[in-house]
């Protein structure tokens, strides 16, 4: 039996983007958007000319160099997300120059475990106007299982991976997403069908700073990479490697493809860890809106 997909009118004014499968598996509630300037904590707008690059045409008081950045997903408990001023205005810009392109299409943010989905793609929802789901959050919705590693545990990878699709089928004939993959959503070419119906972005982040990033936080919520003993970076690095050898032909199918190591390099150095997640963010925009405009140039 099909699912039925829709937007419903919740009770007290709030807005439900909510996939209703036969039997309520999941239904997800996102919060009203709001793209206004006191969310992005703007300023008075003033004159900045935006390029192909922001930060070269930007000038140098803009220069992430620069920039003391208080930027984090969520702050001081509000829930609010916090840019620096000079990001805020080129996220802002950046997003009002792609949203006639997309006209609507999903984005759907692959990548590695630890890669930024999550961080980046929740940034590119608030400016975009667009509703944020996770794919592996829906999954454990779906399951009615609290995190996917014990998904992996009472069920397996493959149990798993049927209901990842299941989520992606769901999710592509809906508009206005962003969506953060699975890190292996890539490795099934009928997922591929679903996401291709939005726009695919690629994060890629070098091996190095993943494994970092993991061993930081643990890794007892990625199945994939747990090991009981050892230490957590090497073996991260090592697992990583070897999931990335087998995954890179699939990431590479995406539309657009952010580099971490080149926007480093654009802003003048190569260290991917000092980049900042609305700097990252605002390189996706930047690479979206060049796939766009290259196939709208080639429709015409
Ligand atoms: N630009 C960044 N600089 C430093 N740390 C970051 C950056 N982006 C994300 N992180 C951190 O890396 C970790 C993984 O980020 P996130 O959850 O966004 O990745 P993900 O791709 O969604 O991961 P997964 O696929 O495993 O769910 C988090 O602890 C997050 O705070
Ligand atoms: O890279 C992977 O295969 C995975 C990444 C996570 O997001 C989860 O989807 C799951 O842990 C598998």
């Amino acid at each position: 039996m099909e699912a039925s997909v829709g937007v419903r009118a919740p009770a007290r004014g709030r807005a439900w983007a909510g996939i209703e499968k036969p039997h309520g598996a999941y239904s997800v509630r996102v919060p009203p958007v709001r793209l206004t300037a006191d969310r992005l904590r703007l300023p008075p707008p003033r004159r900045l000319v935006l390029g192909a690059d922001p930060w070269r045409t930007a000038g140098p008081a803009l220069r992430p160099a620069k920039l003391r950045v208080s930027c984090s997903a969520k702050s001081a408990g509000t829930g609010k997300v916090h840019y620096s001023t000079d990001e805020a205005l080129i996220l802002q810009q950046k997003a009002q120059d792609v949203l006639p392109y997309l006209d609507g299409r999903c984005v759907y943010l692959v990548g590695m475990m630890g890669s930024g989905k999550t961080t980046v793609g929740k940034i590119l929802a608030e400016v975009l106007g667009y509703s944020f789901f996770d794919s592996d959050k829906l999954v454990e919705k779906a399951v009615g299982i609290s995190s996917v590693a014990e998904i992996f545990q009472l069920h397996s990878e493959a149990f798993f991976r049927d209901n990842e699709s299941e989520v992606l089928r769901d999710l592509s004939s809906m508009h206005r997403l962003v969506v953060a993959t699975g890190g292996g959503a890539v490795i099934r070419p009928i997922n591929w069908s679903y996401m291709k119906k939005g726009l695919t972005v690629w994060l890629d982040v070098p091996l190095d700073a993943l494994a970092r990033r993991i061993a930081a936080v643990g890794t007892a919520s990625r199945p994939l990479l747990h090991q009981e003993s050892g230490d957590p970076y090497a073996k991260a690095y090592a697992k990583l490697t070897s999931l990335f050898e087998q995954r890179m032909d699939s990431y590479a199918n995406a539309d657009a493809r952010v580099s971490l190591e080149h926007i480093a390099l654009k802003q003048g150095h190569n260290d991917v860890t000092i980049l900042t997640p609305s700097a990252i963010a605002i390189e996706a925009l930047l690479k979206m809106e060049s796939f766009l405009t290259e196939k709208t140039m080639v429709r015409n």
